[in-house]
C-alpha cells in the first residue's frame, strides 16, 4: 500500500484490493442492518463475538431486557484492581429515507475520494471499529496496559436507551466493571479541530393533550381541542382570547434563536431548543375531535433550572385553555458534567495526549443526547468524542459519510488515548 499524504495507512494490514483491513472491517459492520424500528441485533452480536475470538478477548453478554443484550469485551490490565476505562458505543442506527441517498445506505460504498457512505458511518459504527482496531494494534505490538479496558456495545441508544444503557447502569454487572472513566460518542467537526463533549443537554419529550368539545364538523363549536393548538383561531367566540401553547413555544424559540445568533460564545449546546415533532388526533373529516395531542422535543442545557422550566410549561398549558395536560415520554433530570480541568487526572491524560498529536480540542455541551448521560448520572466521568475532523456533521442525515483517511487517523488517536488513560497512575483516594 502506498502511504497517503498524512502518512496514515499502516498498521491495519491490507484487505481486499489494497484496502486497509480496518476499513474493510468497518464497511462490513456498516452492512449489518441494525436499523430501527427492527434492528438486527443478532447480526451485531455475532459480528462482535467473531472479533472477540480473533483478538483473544473474553466477551460477556448481559440481557438487560428481553431481546436487548449488552456485550462487554475486556482486555485485562496488569493491575486489575484499579478503576477501569470504558470505551462505549451503541450498535443501533436511525432509519433512512433511501430515496434521498446517492447509494444504498447499507452498502457502504466507497467513492473515488475514499468517502464511505452508509448509515452509521458517523453515528457511531466508526467509533466502534476504531476502538476495536486500536486495541487490536496495541495487542499485536505486545503492549501491556495497567488498567483494564472494557469495550461495551449497547443496543437501543437511538430510541432513548430505556432498554439499553439506562437499565444497564443500574445492574450489578455494571458495578462489577469498576469503571473509573468513560469515552462515548461525539460529533464530527467540519474544521481542523476536534470537538469534545463534557456534558449534554437534557432531553424532554413532552406530549401536550388538549381536550375539547366535540360536535358536528359543520358547526361553530366553542372550546375545541384543535383551537388550543392553533394560533389562527377559526372560532370567533374564542379568537384572540388567550395564547395557545404553540404561540408560547414559538415566542420562546425566537428569543433563543436571537440569543444564539447574537452571541459569539454560544453553541447549540448552550441554549434550549423546542421543536414540535408530532400532531395527533381526529377520527373523521366531519367530527370535531374530543382530543388533539401535540408532541415536542425539548433539549435543555445543564445550566438551566429544570424546576423553573417545568413551571413555565405548566403556565403555558394553563394559558392555552381549559383542561390541557402534558406527560413525558423522556424526562432526563441529571445535570452532571465531567471535569475538563487540567488538574483532573483523566482529562489531563486525554488532553495532553491530544496536544501531543497536535490536535486542537473544542470543548462543548453535546446538543443532542447520548448514553453518556446515564454514565454521568451514576457519578462517573464521561467524555463524548468521535475523532472526525474535516467532516461535515451528517449524523441522522441523508448521505451520511466518513472519509477512510479520517477514519484511519482516528484509530491512531485511540491507540494513543487508550494507552494514556490505561496508564493514569493509581489515585490516592479510592484506589490505593
Ligand atoms: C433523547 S434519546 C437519544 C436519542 C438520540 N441520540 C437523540 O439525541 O435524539
Ligand atoms: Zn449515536
Ligand atoms: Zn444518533
Amino acid at each position: 500500500m502506498l502511504p497517503d499524504k498524512d502518512g496514515v495507512g499502516g498498521g491495519g494490514g491490507q484487505g481486499t484490493m489494497g484496502e486497509d483491513s480496518s476499513v474493510t472491517l468497518f464497511r462490513e459492520y456498516l452492512r449489518l442492518r441494525t436499523v430501527h424500528p427492527e434492528p438486527d441485533y443478532d447480526a451485531a452480536l455475532r459480528f462482535l463475538d467473531g472479533i472477540a475470538e480473533e483478538l483473544g478477548l473474553p466477551i460477556k453478554k448481559i440481557e438487560v431486557c428481553p431481546g436487548r443484550v449488552v456485550s462487554v469485551m475486556t482486555w485485562e490490565g496488569t493491575n486489575p484492581s484499579l478503576k477501569t476505562i470504558l470505551l462505549n458505543s451503541h450498535t443501533d442506527v436511525v432509519p433512512v429515507y433511501q430515496e434521498h441517498w446517492k447509494y444504498d445506505a447499507f452498502a457502504a460504498v466507497k467513492d473515488s475520494e475514499g468517502n464511505i457512505f452508509a448509515r452509521g458511518t458517523q453515528d457511531m459504527k466508526s467509533v466502534t471499529i476504531q476502538y476495536i482496531e486500536a486495541v487490536r494494534r496495541l495487542k499485536a505490538e505486545g503492549k501491556k496496559l495497567m488498567r483494564t479496558i472494557h469495550l461495551m456495545f449497547v443496543p437501543d441508544e437511538e430510541v432513548g436507551g430505556h432498554k439499553g444503557m439506562e437499565t444497564f447502569v443500574k445492574l450489578p454487572e455494571f458495578q462489577e466493571l469498576n469503571i473509573g472513566f468513560a469515552l462515548d460518542e461525539g460529533l464530527a467537526n467540519p474544521g481542523e479541530a476536534f470537538t469534545v463533549f463534557y456534558g449534554e443537554r437534557n432531553p424532554w419529550w413532552i406530549t401536550v393533550r388538549c381536550p375539547g368539545n366535540p360536535g358536528h364538523g359543520s358547526r361553530f363549536v366553542e372550546n375545541t381541542a384543535a383551537e388550543k393548538l392553533r394560533d389562527d383561531r377559526v372560532n370567533p367566540a374564542t379568537r384572540g382570547s388567550h395564547d395557545d401553547f404553540k404561540v408560547h413555544v414559538c415566542d420562546f424559540c425566537s428569543r433563543v434563536c436571537h440569543r444564539l445568533n447574537t452571541s459569539e460564545c454560544f453553541t447549540l449546546g448552550d441554549v434550549t431548543t423546542v421543536n414540535m415533532t408530532m400532531v395527533k388526533g381526529g377520527v373523521a373529516y366531519n367530527v370535531i375531535p374530543a382530543e388533539m395531542d401535540v408532541s415536542f422535543d425539548l433539549r435543555i442545557p445543564p445550566t438551566v433550572n429544570l424546576q423553573e422550566f417545568e413551571e413555565q410549561i405548566k403556565q403555558w398549558c394553563k394559558e392555552a385553555g381549559e383542561g390541557i395536560t402534558y406527560d413525558f415520554a423522556q424526562k432526563h433530570m441529571n445535570q452532571n458534567m465531567t471535569s475538563t480541568d487540567e488538574s483532573d487526572p483523566w482529562w489531563n491524560a486525554f488532553s495532553t495526549t491530544c496536544k501531543a498529536m497536535n490536535m486542537t480540542l473544542e470543548k462543548e455541551i453535546f446538543p443532542a443526547a447520548t448514553d453518556s448521560r446515564f454514565i454521568r448520572a451514576v457519578g462517573l466521568p464521561a467524555i463524548g468524542f468521535s475523532p472526525m475532523n474535516r467532516t461535515p456533521i451528517l449524523l441522522h442525515d441523508h448521505n451520511e459519510f466518513l472519509n477512510e483517511q479520517v477514519f484511519l487517523k482516528g484509530i491512531q488517536v485511540y491507540e494513543r488515548l487508550v494507552v494514556a488513560l490505561a496508564n493514569v497512575p493509581a489515585m490516592t483516594f479510592g484506589e490505593i
